[in-house]
Order: structure tokens, then C-alpha cells, then sequence
């Protein structure tokens, strides 16, 4: 069977770290696409078929009402379902044109080049300069030298290396949520992702960190291609530049940000984001 190369190294961290996945197809300008994805707890099945493509550096934002499956669909990217006692996933994930939702696939390398970042902070107990070193240390990284650099490059990209330059050692704890996020959006960025999953990022957070998390994503999209679930519907038209609608398990409608937002096409989007739902 044909094979392709997961994963091209990009610089000399990860110059031992390709892989070779069972190869599907070949998307032209979509990283990651969905193809009939289901998802099931248990019996009961959660999504009913969502296809569903990312468009490399672009942001993708998941909008919809509590409980239509935008976290199910997201998790199932980069196989964190897999750690949910009872979830199933049938369908196709393909990354790159190589499916990743098949039995050999790598979930350590997976999770390497579709990194998540969660709703609430989840920094490590341990400090910040290690918070950031743990992912590449784990994936081989040695030298101190090429850790500092990655630390302060991670740092910087997540636009927080100003904030705590001059504390590296000191605990990661002790940074206020909006910091910790953005440590935790740096911590992802350590293992040089392709993709960025974004599970409510900014919901915990006051105004002025939500403000700074989404200039991150902004700048972020230059280099990443990201895929975003938020409630917030101005989030999503600040941010994104496709918008996903999805309802009870469905994805109902996707296009570009600006048409969603002004000229959906389907009745139940149009309520849902004019708020006149259920
Ligand atoms: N671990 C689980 N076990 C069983 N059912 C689950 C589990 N996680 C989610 N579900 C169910 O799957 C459906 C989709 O849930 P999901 O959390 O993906 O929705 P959501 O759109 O992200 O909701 P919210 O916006 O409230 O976070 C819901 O009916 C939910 O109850």
C-alpha cells in the first residue's frame, strides 16, 4: 500500500521524529478535513456524519447551542476522544491527505502536529520554562541550548515572553489565568503543530485577556491553521475567517465569516445566530 511521510521535519528539534501513515488522499489546500464523521457514546450517536475542511492558515471557528456536539467534533481531530471511556469515532480524519483515524496511526505524533489548547488554563506544577520544555524534552530534545531556544521562541510566538521573561523558574501556577493560557497556548506551539485546536480558550478569562488571546489567534493563523469553538458569536466574526454551524450532532452550515454572519443560507442558522433559537 502507498505510503506518505507524516511529518516534515522542519528544523533539527525534530530532524528523528517522521512517521509514515497509510495514505488516503490528497487534499490541495485543506490540512485537515472530516469525512462522515461519527461519533458515539456508548449507542447513542453524538455526530451524524460531519464533513466538514480546514483551510491552511486560516481560522476555522465551531459555533452552535450547548450540547450539539462542537467539543465531540473537535476532540476527534487529534484522537483526544480516545482517552473518553465509551467514545467511538467512525469516519475519516485526514491530515494532509493521510487518514489518521485507523488503527496504526501514531497518537503521540498526532497529537505533536494537532496540538489542543482547553477552556480552562491547564498549566503544568511545575515552572514555566518547563512547562513549555516538558513536550520536546518527551519527543527527544536534549540539549539546553535548543530548549532555550525553544522556550523563549514558544513564549514569544504566544506573546507572553515580555510578561515573564525574568521569571522562567518560578511556578507556572502563579501567573494569572490569562497568562496561563497563553503559557499553555506556548506549550502547544513547542512542538511546532500545524494545527491548532482551540476548545473555548477565552471563556474563563476577563476582557482584557480575552482581547489578547484573540489577537493571538489572529497572528497565529500566519503560521497555524487553527480550528476554534466558541460561544461566542462576536468572537467568532472578530476572529475567524470561516464559520461552522452546527446543531443536535449536525453540521447545518459552513462559509466564509462574513456571509455566516450576514447571508447564512439555511433557516436554522440565521435563528440561532439572530438569537432567536429554540
Ligand atoms: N463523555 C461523554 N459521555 C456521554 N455523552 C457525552 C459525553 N461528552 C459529550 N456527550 C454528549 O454528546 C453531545 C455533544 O456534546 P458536546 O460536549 O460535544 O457538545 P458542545 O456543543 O461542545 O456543548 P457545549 O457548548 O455545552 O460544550 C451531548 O449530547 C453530550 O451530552
Amino acid at each position: 500500500m502507498a505510503t506518505t511521510t507524516l511529518m516534515k521535519p522542519k528544523n533539527e528539534y525534530w530532524e528523528t521524529q517522521a512517521v509514515s501513515f497509510e495514505k488516503e488522499t490528497k487534499p490541495k489546500e485543506n490540512i485537515l478535513e472530516t469525512k462522515d464523521l461519527r461519533v458515539f457514546y456508548g449507542e447513542k450517536e453524538a455526530l451524524h456524519g460531519v464533513s466538514l475542511s480546514f483551510p491552511k492558515n486560516h481560522v476555522t471557528a465551531l459555533i452552535g447551542p450547548s450540547g450539539c456536539g462542537k467539543s465531540t467534533f473537535l476532540r476527534s481531530l487529534n484522537r483526544m476522544n480516545d482517552e473518553v471511556a465509551g467514545c467511538r469515532v467512525k469516519g475519516d480524519i485526514l491530515y494532509r491527505g493521510s487518514n489518521l483515524n485507523t488503527n496504526h496511526a501514531d497518537i503521540f505524533m498526532i497529537r505533536k502536529h494537532i496540538g489542543m489548547v482547553f477552556q480552562k488554563p491547564n498549566p503544568f506544577a511545575k515552572s514555566i520554562y518547563e512547562n513549555i520544555a516538558f513536550g520536546p524534552k518527551h519527543h527527544g530534545v536534549k540539549k539546553k541550548v535548543v530548549l532555550d531556544q525553544i522556550v523563549e521562541e514558544s513564549l514569544r510566538k504566544a506573546a507572553i515572553w515580555d510578561e515573564v521573561k525574568d521569571r522562567l523558574h518560578k511556578s507556572a501556577l502563579a501567573l494569572s489565568g490569562g497568562q496561563q493560557q497563553r503559557l499553555c497556548i506556548a506549550r502547544a506551539l513547542a512542538m511546532e503543530p500545524d494545527v491548532l485546536l482551540l476548545d473555548e480558550p477565552a471563556s474563563a478569562l476577563d476582557p482584557v485577556s480575552t482581547g489578547k488571546i484573540e489577537e493571538l489567534i489572529r497572528e497565529l493563523k500566519q503560521d497555524y491553521t487553527v480550528a476554534i469553538v466558541t460561544h461566542n458569536m462576536q468572537q467568532a466574526a472578530r476572529i475567524s475567517d470561516y464559520t461552522a454551524f452546527f446543531y443536535m450532532g449536525n453540521l447545518i452550515e459552513v462559509d466564509e465569516t462574513s456571509v455566516m454572519f450576514t447571508n447564512p443560507k439555511q433557516k436554522q442558522t440565521e435563528n440561532y445566530i439572530s438569537g432567536n433559537f429554540g
